[in-house]
């Protein structure tokens, strides 16, 4: 065995001792100190290597908590668009702080076998996707402040200056895989360039948008355990990178297992004498018929309710009370049926298993005390709550967002618009409320960061087809007036796009011949 001194010995507890203190400090300071870890900064010194490099996005991170904290003071937000492509989000620096990389969007764009569906694209898409805009903002930087400095201080006044380093805040989905697949992608999220990343609840390669049927969530022990995984693994990398929890079980209609009891009061199961649901869909299959009116049939007949409204049924009021009494927050089915023949003196009909999906789904019915005890329970480890809808019930946002706040005064949330959402009335948009919707989340909720996911495939898709239509109808003439005239006089808008605005790079590429050549700089 190799030799080991005890200087050698003591030098490295040393650098161990040193490494825990660091790490105890730095989880005193502003960006830091409201996280609560169930684990101790010795153990994350231990699961570091002897150096820890410096992650190259904790600048944009402490940069995008400053400025979410800002708008969480003054009730407004921060407003962006999903992006994957470089070119567009150094236009949206003109206006936007932060950016988007949706996951959903680089399933389509960035992926060789283009899809968003089920969220099945490879694990490290959306990091590379980070990669490459992290990059082009750091090069837009530095071609800006080149072109900046090679002027005069008193002719840098009519020269652009925007904010090219946005930070990041980029799709982690739900993970794609065993905790070890978060930890990675996490890392190299990180690593790239996010300053913010969002995990969610749902189950990978269930996130379906065809079916019409909801989500399938993983138990509320499992959507925990990712939470605590992605901390865990940014404190290991001393990232300073935010951490947004994302809850998409409104709407969701399946839970992949019944092993978490807190999530057994949300379970449907058939309170009549039916046969299992699947043995109902097969025969349909086998004699010709259709399963999925087979389906709506045995939903139909199979009494589906949650373990207590079944007791609610077969019980008077005092009956349900006293039942209601024993149970809470956790209370297994088990215990939930022990309470139940306690008050009424008898069991109740209810099997969880007969409604069971082929690939083993437990029904589920959300509420949104559902959504809030998830999102509590993630909150002590994350930096902003996020729930995720499909098609947003405005009182069910205020109802979300209100009882999160009379728990945690001080959250900061975050929040995505669809780009086929109706806003009807029923669910409480008002034409007024609709046309105020992000001032008033910013304001009344506290939600900070805000983001259109879709714009890229609706807005941009109306661009190029309608400059598309204008070009193979008019050519050369028609693009001269309605395309380049505008992008070079840049109006109305600060269009950029040709090698003569700096915009290109060719004073940067210009500007290291002559270092190179031993020009000193200067000075126009
Ligand atoms: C935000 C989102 O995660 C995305 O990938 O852009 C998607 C968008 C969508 O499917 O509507 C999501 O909200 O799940």
């Amino acid at each position: 065995m190799q030799y080991q001194s005890n200087d050698f010995l003591e030098a490295e507890q040393k650098s161990f001792d040193d490494s825990v203190r660091a790490i105890e400090e730095w989880w005193k300071t502003p960006r830091q100190q409201h996280i609560k870890r169930p684990y101790s900064a010795k153990t994350i010194a231990a699961l570091r290597g002897s150096e820890t490099l410096p992650c190259v996005s904790s600048d944009a991170a402490l940069k995008l908590w400053d400025m979410l904290r800002e708008h969480r003071a003054k009730g407004t937000a921060e407003l962006t668009f999903g992006a994957t492509d470089p070119v567009a989000v150094s236009q949206m620096a003109k206006h936007m702080r932060t950016v988007y990389v949706s996951g959903g969007l680089s399933g389509f764009s960035e992926n060789n076998y283009p899809g968003m569906d089920h969220a099945d694209y490879p694990w490290d898409t959306v990091p590379k996707v980070v990669d490459k805009i992290f990059r082009s903002e750091v090069w837009h930087d530095q071609r800006q402040r080149q072109f900046r400095m090679s002027h005069k201080l008193e002719d840098r006044t009519s020269l652009e200056s925007w904010d090219y380093l946005m930070p990041i805040i980029a799709d982690g989905d739900m993970g794609f895989g065993s905790l070890t697949t978060t930890l990675k992608s996490t890392k190299a999220l990180a690593e790239f360039g996010a300053a913010g990343i969002h995990i969610d609840d749902l189950a990978i390669g269930l996130k379906k948008f065809t079916v019409g049927q909801g989500r399938t969530v993983v138990p509320t022990s499992e959507y925990a355990d990712r939470v605590k995984a992605i901390r865990l693994q940014l404190d290991i990398m001393g990232a300073e990178t935010l951490l947004f929890a994302r809850c998409d079980t409104d709407h969701a209609e399946f839970i992949t297992s019944v092993v978490d009891p807190r999530d057994h009061e949300y379970v449907l199961g058939a309170t009549k004498d039916v046969k299992p649901l699947q043995q109902v869909m097969n025969d349909a299959i086998t004699s010709g018929n259709s399963a999925l009116e087979a389906r709506t049939r045995w939903i139909a007949s199979a009494g589906l309710k949650t373990f207590d409204e079944a007791v609610q049924d077969v019980c008077n009021n005092d009956q349900f009370n006293k039942y209601q009494a024993q149970i809470s927050y956790g209370t297994s089915l088990s215990q939930r049926r022990a309470a139940a023949r306690a008050a009424t003196g008898a069991d109740v009909a209810f099997d969880w298993e007969l409604p069971r999906s082929q690939n083993g789904q437990y029904m589920f019915r959300q509420t949104v005390k559902t959504i809030v005890e998830r999102a509590l329970l993630v909150a002590p480890l994350s930096d902003l709550s996020w729930s995720r809808m499909d098609s947003p019930n405005y009182h069910d946002i205020k109802e979300y967002h209100e009882t999160m706040l009379s728990h945690l005064p001080e959250r900061m949330f975050a929040f995505a618009w669809g780009g086929e959402w109706p806003f009807p009335e029923s669910a409480g948009w008002t034409p007024e409320r609709r046309k105020n919707a992000s001032a008033i989340m910013a304001k009344d909720f506290g939600v900070v960061w805000q983001v259109q996911p879709m714009y890229m495939i609706q807005g941009v898709n109306m661009e190029i087809e309608r400059s598309a239509e204008m070009w193979t109808e008019e050519g050369i003439g028609g693009y001269y007036e309605k395309i380049q005239t505008v992008a070079v006089s840049r109006k109305p808008f600060k269009v950029d796009g040709y090698e003569k605005m700096s915009w290109c790079g060719g004073h940067l590429s210009d500007a290291f011949f002559a270092a190179v050549s031993g020009e000193e700089i200067s000075q126009r």
